[in-house]
């Protein structure tokens, strides 16, 4: 199997980022011959309660102008015969599955997750709190912030399973809700689920489904979804399934642009049962066209970063430092030479891979517009990022400057062809002078600089390089020449963490 569409969804390695929506892929043992389990991302149940629950009756459903309304009505086995008789043969085949569960009490959903987990092999639960059809056990939970939050509180403690819930589009406000259920410890989303619609049958002068109101799936509803999609992406920054409406390989990218990192299939099944391998193939051309190392950089890439997680890493930037253990106070002589009460141990961050991935992916999404071939990074903390950041943005080259003789340069083989397009990447600015210098070490080798970027900037504004600069974090912290500098006054030994000599 190839690997080249492997996407990490929160806590699960997916495959590729396409997952057979729930209710429209059975079991996953129903589309076999057309549509082996192992070749998506992942499988995603029919929603599982406690007890069987036999649905509605029929007609279930309709056709609509590009979709179809559906009320099934959760009809479903129950946990404890998927666990004995599907989920073996489910999981035999090397899917990786997802189960919808459903209830009518927050105790059910944890409940039916508790059995889940014991029972081996589920990846993650999906929590339906949003099954438009029904009187009970459906929408109802996402109708208040607090009471879908009550769901995943539950589940998370009565089982280790990673918790995504399926957000109801027209229930309450789906951002207060989506917020409400990250406090309360959810792992990720699924956006959306159906969207509650009246179909009339105007022959017999009566409601077109048994049910009466219905779900309404397909193109129709795709660029709602898409929009929701971006919004939880932004309140949130939690990795989210898209859903809603996905025929082609470009829907999916709609979603995965809007921020979803992984995108369900659902009634396109129904009328093309292999559409699913269809826009797996899209997607692989897509990246080969657009020279893409992965589909990570793609994620949000219409829509920006996340606000929260911005604000949070700008607000809290302080605070977050110092308890990752990077801000060190004392007395320090900065690689500048100027003298300074904090410096920022970036290794502290850089040293934890996930720390680092989530930093430079904020990087990535600042950055993917400059169109780099080459990432280059000052040494130490840029060898990292320039690595990093270049994968993340499918550049196929990074490397780093370093000095010698106490100028930057480059070594070790490392080149630039005329013309170039570099961007810069630094972990923590100060003066800029390192930047720079490796700016101008790349411009003498023949590159051309399309920006830079730092994961941290203490320069207090006073660093304005002459091409597009961006960084994730300002701090103001004090430096001085060492004439002025109060610490020496006070004999304060100083410490020089930095590798660079001085002097
Ligand atoms: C017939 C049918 C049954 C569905 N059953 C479930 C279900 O049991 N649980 C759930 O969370 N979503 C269910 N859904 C919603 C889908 O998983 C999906 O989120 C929705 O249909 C939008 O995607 P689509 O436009 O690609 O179908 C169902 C949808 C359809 C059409
Ligand atoms: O903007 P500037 O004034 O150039 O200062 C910033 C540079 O200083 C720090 O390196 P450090 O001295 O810690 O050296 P090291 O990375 O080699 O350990 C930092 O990692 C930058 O590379
Ligand atoms: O079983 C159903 O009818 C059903 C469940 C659900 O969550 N969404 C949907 O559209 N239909």
């Amino acid at each position: 199997m190839r690997d080249d569409l492997a996407i990490q969804l929160g806590p699960l390695r997916l495959r590729n980022p396409l997952v057979m929506a729930s209710g429209t892929f059975g079991f996953g043992l129903d589309y076999r011959g057309l549509v082996e389990p192992d070749q998506v991302g992942a499988v995603v149940t029919k929603g599982l309660s406690l007890q069987p629950w036999v649905g509605h009756a029929p007609p279930r459903l309709v056709e609509s102008p590009c979709g179809a309304i559906n009320a099934i009505g959760l009809e479903n086995p129950g946990v404890d015969l998927f666990v004995e008789r599907l989920l073996p043969e489910l999981v035999a085949t090397g899917a990786t599955v997802i189960a919808n569960v459903v209830g009518k009490t927050q105790e059910e959903y944890a409940e039916v997750a508790r059995r889940l987990e014991a029972a081996g092999g589920v990846a993650a639960v999906e929590l339906n709190i949003s099954c438009p059809n029904v009187k009970e056990g459906g929408v109802a939970f996402a109708a208040s912030p607090v009471m879908a939050a009550s769901v995943v509180r539950a589940v998370r403690a009565a089982s280790r399973l990673p918790v995504f819930v399926k957000l109801a589009p027209m229930a309450a406000d789906p951002v207060e809700v989506a917020l409400a259920c990250a406090a309360a410890g959810a792992d990720g989303f699924t956006v959306a689920n159906t969207y509650p619609a009246l179909s009339i049958d105007v022959e017999r002068g009566q409601p077109a489904l048994t049910a009466e109101v219905g779900g309404l799936s397909g193109p129709a509803i795709r660029p709602l979804s898409v929009r929701l999609t971006a919004r939880i992406w932004r309140a949130t920054g939690l990795p989210i399934i898209g859903s809603g409406g996905v025929e082609t390989a470009r829907d999916a990218l709609e979603y995965l642009m809007a921020g979803a990192r992984a995108v369900a299939v659902g009634t396109a099944t129904f009328y093309r049962p292999t559409a699913a391998l269809e826009i797996l193939e899209g997607l692989r051309d897509y990246v080969a066209r657009q020279g893409l190392a992965s589909l990570e950089t793609l994620v949000g890439r219409a829509v920006g970063p996340p606000e929260e997680t911005a604000a949070d890493i700008e607000g809290q930037a302080a605070a977050y430092l110092e308890r990752t253990g990077a801000l060190l106070h004392g007395h320090f002589r900065l690689s500048s030479g100027l003298h300074s009460d904090r410096y920022v141990e970036k290794f502290r961050l850089l040293e934890r891979p996930r720390v680092a991935e989530a930093l430079v992916r904020l990087l990535a999404i600042a950055c993917w517009d400059l169109r780099p071939e080459v990432v280059v990074g000052p040494a130490t903390g840029g060898i990292l990022l320039a690595y990093e950041l270049a994968r993340q943005l499918g550049v196929s080259r990074a490397f780093f400057t370093e000095r010698v003789g106490g100028r930057m340069a480059l070594r070790r083989g490392f080149s630039v062809a005329a013309g170039e397009a570099v961007l810069l990447v630094e972990d923590v600015i100060t003066t800029g002078g390192s930047l720079m210098e490796t700016a101008q070490a790349v411009q003498a080798a023949g590159g051309r600089i399309v920006g830079a970027c730092s994961l941290i900037d203490r320069s207090g504004g006073r660093f304005r390089p002459p091409f597009p600069y961006r960084t994730l974090i300002r701090l103001d912290f004090e430096t001085w020449d060492q004439a002025a500098c109060p610490l020496c006054w006070q004999g304060v030994p100083i410490a020089e963490p930095g590798s660079r000599r001085i002097g």
